[in-house]
């Protein structure tokens, strides 16, 4: 190519559909090395990112301190959307993302969504932040979603050091938030302004989605997206959509990913009395709630993790052999996996195949605990007046939240009267959908290179068991492609004690992002 070739002439060639570096594929790969010899004056922005790619890595090594340090600020904010105590955290944690993205250029807006009932009280909803960073019509636009809310969590738990106190252990940043989404959130802002620091321009236009309801399922956001944002033209711009807020599979391969389940969350109370009863005083003279919450409880689901609600697998996607060659060549360690979290023996006779699928196309039912039971040490001898049971569904393709809860209530009160007590049960329902991509996307091409060039080896193409409700709306809300870029590694304990994302998936992660804007500003327009 004509190292003066005009602009007008290379959009002509970009916009051939052929995958953009496809060029570069039969090679080895080559970091730095712009397949098309273009001089700096006919295309001053691409090859000005270009050229800043090696200069932001370098600036990113040369900032490590400073990210550690904004990451400590976050995760001392104790962002729990389910707690009605930290509420006002959860704005602050807004406020303070929405100072963060104006520092880098943005503009922002917190968008009101309204109340939710919560503890039986109407309580405000955090604000979602809204925010847009450039609008040059020859440059992709990416939409990125991310959440600064967080999981409960108390160092009497089990973590090792207090879990709103980033602490780093052993090249380990240990603390609520980290990994789950506080660290991904902020390698956008970090890559966003390494780019700034080093000179050099952003090569994508960007918008954001940063709410802090996503741990509670996104309460509010699908209303926002769909029934504000859209008509008012936010996506109209929007070309890709991307998200930082699921793990790798393991602990030394990337992954990026093309599917997540979905969510059906269940509420199931049971009152025996108006208050908590002395079981000394009362024992044997009431019916108590807490048997027949766990009677109803044991219904759900046997030894082996097989779900017992009637007709729940009936409308699961069938495994078509396509899909069924697609596991064998994913790098996963059933032993690596046992051991990582001390489990004593796997199901599924440990076989990796059938592991995957029942982690990502399988829908699983898990029992959370029980609200109102006595769970502190020492022997309270105490019948509660009232308890709620908490469990989930991880619902997969084909399964539609509305199907599942209804065959979850038909169940529980078909087990209801056959147990034939007197006592007062209601049972009610938050879910999200599951979501799956096409992974053979130019995005998802563009996604691969940019890892490749961190980490040197071809990331894997994963699904993942968990759910992020709003994946779904962001996808019908833009018509567009949606990837999931994954920052943090499998072990990284994310919900759990000791939540951690290691320094080096956070740092080499900052460049991730940086290269990945930049390959998605290379895709054509
Ligand atoms: N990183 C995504 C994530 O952890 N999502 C939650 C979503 C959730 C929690 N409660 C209801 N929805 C998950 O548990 O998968
Ligand atoms: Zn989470
Ligand atoms: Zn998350």
């Amino acid at each position: 190519m004509s190292p003066l070739i005009k602009t007008s002439t290379l959009r002509v060639l970009f916009s051939s559909r052929l995958p953009v570096l496809a060029s570069s594929s039969n090679n080895k790969f080559r970091p730095f090395c712009y397949p098309y010899s273009v001089s700096h004056k006919a295309e001053p922005k691409k090859m000005a990112a270009e050229r800043a790619l090696p200069q932001i890595f370098q600036y990113v090594d040369q900032n490590v301190e400073s990210y550690k340090n904004l990451l400590k600020e976050a995760v001392a904010i104790p962002s729990v959307s389910s707690d009605a105590k930290h509420r006002d955290d959860c704005v602050r944690m807004v406020e303070w993302m929405k100072e963060k993205l104006k520092e880098v250029g943005a503009t922002t807006e917190l968008r009101d969504i309204g109340f939710q009932t919560l503890e039986g009280k109407q309580v405000k909803l955090p604000p979602v932040l809204v925010g847009v960073l450039g609008n040059d019509t020859n440059k992709n636009t990416i939409c990125i979603y991310g959440h600064l809310d967080v999981q409960p969590a108390l160092k009497s738990d089990g973590w090792a050091s207090e879990p709103f106190e980033l602490v780093e252990r052993d090249g380990k940043l240990f603390g609520r938030g980290s990994t789950d989404d506080k660290g991904p959130v902020l390698g956008w802002l970090h890559a966003i302004n390494a780019y700034k620091n080093v000179g050099s321009e952003l090569p994508v236009n960007l918008k954001f989605v940063f709410e802090c309801m996503e741990e509670s399922s996104s309460q509010g956001l699908d209303e926002l997206l769909m029934e504000k944002l859209k008509p008012e033209g936010f996506f109209d711009t929007v070309d890709y959509v991307c998200i930082s807020d699921n793990y790798w599979l393991g602990t030394t391969k990337p992954c990026i990913t093309y599917g997540l389940r979905g969510i059906s969350y269940y509420f199931l109370e049971i009152e025996c009395a108006k208050m908590d009863l002395h079981s000394g005083v009362f024992g044997g003279t009431v019916h108590e709630a807490m048997s027949d919450l766990i009677y109803l409880m044991d219904k759900l689901v046997d030894k082996d993790g097989k779900i017992l609600i009637t007709d729940i697998y009936k409308s699961v996607a069938p495994l078509l052999e396509t899909e069924k060659q697609l596991y064998n060549t994913i790098d996963f360690d059933p032993e690596a996996y046992r051991k990582s979290i001390d489990a004593y023996k796997l199901p599924h006779n440990a076989v990796k195949e059938q592991l995957l699928m029942h982690r990502w196309r399988y829908p699983s039912l898990s029992l959370h605990g029980i609200e109102g039971a006595h769970y502190q040490t020492g022997a309270k001898t105490v019948i509660p007046g009232k308890v709620v049971g908490k469990f989930s569904i991880r619902i997969v393709p084909n399964q539609e939240p509305e199907e599942v809860e209804k065959l979850v209530f038909d169940y529980i009160n078909k087990k209801w009267a056959e147990r034939g007590s007197p006592n007062k049960m209601s049972i009610s329902a938050q879910s999200g959908r599951a979501w799956t991509e096409d992974p053979d996307h130019p995005h998802y091409q563009a996604a691969a290179r940019a890892t490749k060039l961190i980490y040197q080896t071809e990331p894997d193409m994963s699904r993942e068991g968990g759910s992020i409700p709003v994946t779904i709306t962001l996808q019908e809300a833009s018509g567009k492609n949606v990837l999931l870029l994954p920052m943090g590694a499998g072990d990284d304990m994310a919900h759990s004690q000791n939540e951690k994302i290691n320094v080096r998936n956070y740092i080499e992660g900052i460049k991730l992002f940086a290269a990945y804007l930049y390959e998605v500003g290379k895709l054509p327009k």
